[in-house]
């Protein structure tokens, strides 16, 4: 075990300069006090992840940028703390390597697992209420907030869960941790899973596929490849830095290097809502050396994109920055052309991830906030069109999915129309793919890879 050196008292305040620009999407606390009282508790306390770990991810998402390794990330859209049990991040995780074995496979390069995990507890909102038959509360904002329950004291801001987050984040790390260190990584494993897949309907269309996986397997196996050694993953934690005051309270400095890291996750992300290169939530990420991701969605102009590189990437070191481009199935092959070409003539480096989930949300004629597994697709294979066509590298892939056989997104070879998704609908915020349906698109992804 490499031995923490975080500084975890003495926080040089430079990162601190977020207060001074406007921040969007941040909580009313009604108590001062109290929120000041958790900040400090959360500064008092070891940090999450450690900065080597960080900078080993900072290296892996350079590899990305230039087509020497594909991200995968992936996790729900909101965690919640009823649901941080061992079954739920087990699933998780398992869908993950299931995925990232099958994606290893089409794109012949190493994939960098990354959960929307271990810290996903704070959610931007279109509006501020929300209304049920004539009574209006605060919106649910991530259980890192206030609670889900529709009552008024329920949606009162706490901060005192800011420690709750931090202490079931620190739990989902060690889990994963033990889990993808222990030996239930195995890729032999993992591939055993994956042969469960022949039940799923789509299964046909990827057979020879699968086949093709299998018969590598066994080569790599008559060769004398030492699976032993397959064991252990590197697997990474990511979020999005909404939440000022708690992403704050978790900088510490590497007594090595001298540097601030953000020690609540690996990468952290701001979202399309709050990643005005002036405001708040990017001067934080400003003043930390972890890799950043922003989300841009289609009103993105290629001078944002410029804007966003001079304040998180001035020097363009490889790695650091991730556009995680969520701009909606009809319209990525008309805007995202223009904007990865305003940055390749920058000449500045980023890694191009695609979050297909976030353009392409649509409301179900019997009322649930849905998506469409086609449109997801089709999104998707918009954005390895762009980047063939233009010759440029794409990075990766972000989507909000969960291990469990949850009924949120429709369509996927299980067919699930309209009226099932009310069967297990369980989502707090955004439909996210089942475990059927991950693995469907880590199949099509991988056929779209290998071309
Ligand atoms: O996860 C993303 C956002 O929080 C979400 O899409 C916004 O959702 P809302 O429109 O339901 O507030
Ligand atoms: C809020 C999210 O996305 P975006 O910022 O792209 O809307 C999200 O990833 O859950
Ligand atoms: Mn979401």
């Amino acid at each position: 075990m490499m031995p923490l050196v975080m500084n975890e008292l003495d926080v040089p305040r430079t990162a601190a300069s977020w207060r001074e620009h406007p921040a969007a999407q941040q909580p009313p606390y009604p108590d001062a006090e109290a929120l000041a009282a958790a900040a400090a508790d959360l500064r008092s306390r070891p940090p999450l992840v450690f900065a080597g770990e960080v900078d080993s991810l900072r290296e892996k998402m350079a590899a990305a940028s230039r087509g020497h390794a594909f991200v995968l990330m992936g996790g729900d859209c909101a965690e919640s703390f009823h649901d941080n049990t061992a079954n739920n991040i087990r699933l998780k995780l398992q869908t993950i390597l299931q995925m990232a074995a099958v994606l290893t496979y089409g794109a012949s390069t190493p994939v960098i697992k990354i959960g929307r995990m271990a810290g996903q507890y704070a959610k931007p909102r279109s509006a501020d209420t929300e209304t049920r038959d004539g009574v209006t509360l605060p919106s649910y904002r991530g259980d890192c907030v206030n609670d889900h329950a529709f009552t008024s004291a329920a949606r009162v801001p706490d901060p005192q869960r800011m420690v709750e987050a931090y202490l079931r984040a620190g739990t989902t790390l060690n889990l994963i941790r033990a889990f993808t260190m222990g030996g239930y990584a195995d890729l032999r494993e993992v591939h055993s899973w994956n042969r469960g897949f022949t039940d799923n309907p789509a299964y046909k269309r990827f057979e020879s596929f699968a086949e093709e996986i299998d018969r590598a397997m066994r080569f790599m196996e008559a060769a004398g490849v030492d699976f032993d050694a397959l064991r252990q993953v590197d697997f990474y934690a990511a979020h999005e830095a909404l939440l000022l005051e708690y992403e704050d309270a978790m900088i510490r400095e590497d007594s090595r290097s001298g540097r601030l890291y953000d020690t609540s996750a690996h990468l952290l992300w701001v979202g399309e809502r709050t990643r005005g290169p002036r405001d708040a939530h990017v001067a934080l990420l400003e003043g930390v050396h972890n890799p950043v991701g922003v989300k841009v969605g289609p009103t993105t102009t290629p001078q944002d994109l410029i804007d966003l590189i001079d304040h998180l990437n001035p020097q363009g070191d490889p790695g650091r920055l991730t556009f995680i481009t969520r701009m909606g199935a009809a319209r990525i092959r008309e805007v995202l052309p223009a904007l990865v070409e305003a940055v390749r003539e920058d000449g500045r480096p980023v890694t191009w991830v695609t979050d297909p989930m976030h353009g392409n949300t649509i409301t179900s004629d019997n009322g649930y906030k849905t998506r469409r597994f086609d449109t997801i697709m089709d999104e998707l294979r918009g954005f390895f069109e762009v980047h063939r066509e233009l010759g440029t590298v794409p990075g990766g892939i972000h989507v909000e999915l969960t291990g469990d056989d949850v009924t949120e997104v429709l369509g996927g070879g299980e067919h699930i129309d309209e009226c099932r998704l009310a069967e297990r609908y369980e989502t707090l915020v955004d439909p996210r793919l089942n475990h059927q349906q991950s693995l469907e698109m880590a199949f099509e992804v991988a056929e779209m890879l290998r071309q």
